[in-house]
C-alpha cells in the first residue's frame, strides 16, 4: 500500500531533483503548441531539446535523461521518426511519455499508436476520450473500439477512464495519467485523485501537451508513477494560482508559466491529492 506521506516524500525529493540536475527531456511533439512544452519544461527546472528527424529522434532517444512523444500533428517524416524512437527507447531502458492525441483519426496516427504497444511507454498522458480509445486500439479492458474521440477535446469523464488507465499501466508496467477537472493517476495497483487546476485550462490550448513534456523531466529523476503525479501535482497548484490573478485566458498562460516556476516542492507535495488500491 502506498501511503500518502510516502508518495509526497517522493515528490519533494523528485522536485528538488529536477531542480537541481536540470534534466533533459526531448520531445516529438505538435507544432501547434511546442513552444509551450518547451517554455513549461523549462520553468519546473528541466531542459528541451524539440526535434523531427528519425537520426535525431534516434540521438535525443540516447542522450536525454526522458523522452516525449506527442502524435498530435503528424507529418509524413513521423512514419519513420516515430517508430525508431520509441524502438530506441525501449531498447535501452529508457523512460518516455506518450500523448497518443486524437487516437483514432486517421491511418497514420492509427498504426503509430498501433506500434507503440510493443515499446511499453513509461507514461501515458491523455484525457479521458484518448485513454479509452488507446486501451480500445490495444485491445485491453476498459478500452472501446468505438471511440468517442472527436477531435483534440474529451468527451469522456475521467472517472470512465479508470478501468481502461489499470489495463494500460498493467500492460506497461509504467503508469498512465488521466487529465480533467480532477486528475487520475495510476500504475495499475494505486489510483491517485488530484485536485486542483482550473476552468481557464479548457480555454488555451496545450496544457494537456505540456503537462506531457514536464511529466517527461520529472521521468528523468524518478518513476514513471512519481514522474506522473509530480507533474500533475505541480499543474493542479499553479492552475488554481494562476486562476486567481488574471480573467482570461491570455493573462492566464502567462501567469501559468510563472506559477510553474514559482511552486516549490513543499508546495507542490501539499497539492490536495487522494490515494486508494484498485
Ligand atoms: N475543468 C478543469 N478544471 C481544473 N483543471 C483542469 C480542467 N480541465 C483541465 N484541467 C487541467 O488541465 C491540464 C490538462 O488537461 P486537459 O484535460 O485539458 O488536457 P488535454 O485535453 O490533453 O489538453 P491539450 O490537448 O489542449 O494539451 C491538467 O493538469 C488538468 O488537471
Ligand atoms: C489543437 C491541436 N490540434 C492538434 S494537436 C493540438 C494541441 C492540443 O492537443
Ligand atoms: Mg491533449
Amino acid at each position: 500500500m502506498r501511503t500518502k506521506a510516502d508518495i509526497q516524500k517522493q515528490i519533494i525529493q523528485a522536485v528538488d531533483e529536477v531542480k537541481k540536475t536540470n534534466p533533459m527531456a526531448g520531445s516529438i511533439t505538435n507544432s501547434v503548441t511546442i513552444n509551450f512544452v518547451a517554455n513549461a519544461q523549462l520553468a519546473v527546472g528541466g531542459s528541451a531539446a524539440m526535434v523531427y528527424l528519425p537520426d535525431e529522434g534516434e540521438f535525443l532517444a540516447k542522450a536525454g535523461g526522458a523522452t516525449y512523444i506527442n502524435v498530435g500533428t503528424l507529418t509524413p517524416i513521423y512514419g519513420q521518426t516515430l517508430p525508431l524512437t520509441a524502438k530506441t527507447l525501449y531498447e535501452n531502458g529508457k523512460p518516455w511519455v506518450l500523448d497518443p492525441v486524437a487516437v483514432g483519426i486517421g491511418s497514420l496516427r492509427t498504426e503509430l499508436l498501433r506500434q507503440f504497444k510493443a515499446y511499453k511507454p513509461s507514461v501515458i498522458r491523455g484525457n479521458a476520450s484518448e485513454i479509452i480509445a488507446l486501451a480500445g486500439l490495444w485491445g485491453l479492458d476498459g478500452g472501446t473500439k468505438a471511440s468517442n474521440v472527436r477531435g483534440v477535446d474529451s468527451t469522456d469523464s475521467v472517472i470512465a477512464a479508470k478501468n481502461a488507465a489499470v489495463a494500460l499501466a498493467r500492460w506497461t508496467g509504467g503508469a498512465v495519467a488521466v487529465s480533467g477537472k480532477t486528475d487520475l493517476i495510476t500504475d495499475g495497483f494505486a489510483v491517485v485523485f488530484s485536485h486542483g487546476g482550473s476552468h481557464f485550462m479548457e480555454k488555451i490550448t496545450g496544457a494537456g501537451c505540456s503537462l506531457g513534456g514536464v511529466v517527461g523531466v520529472y521521468a528523468a529523476v524518478t518513476s514513471p508513477f512519481i514522474a506522473a503525479v509530480t507533474g500533475t501535482a505541480v499543474y493542479n497548484l499553479a492552475g488554481k494560482r494562476a486562476e486567481s490573478k488574471t480573467d482570461g485566458p491570455a493573462g492566464f498562460q502567462l501567469e501559468f508559466l510563472n506559477e510553474l516556476y514559482k511552486a516549490t516542492a513543499a508546495d507542490i507535495a501539499g497539492n490536495p491529492f487522494d490515494v486508494e488500491e484498485v
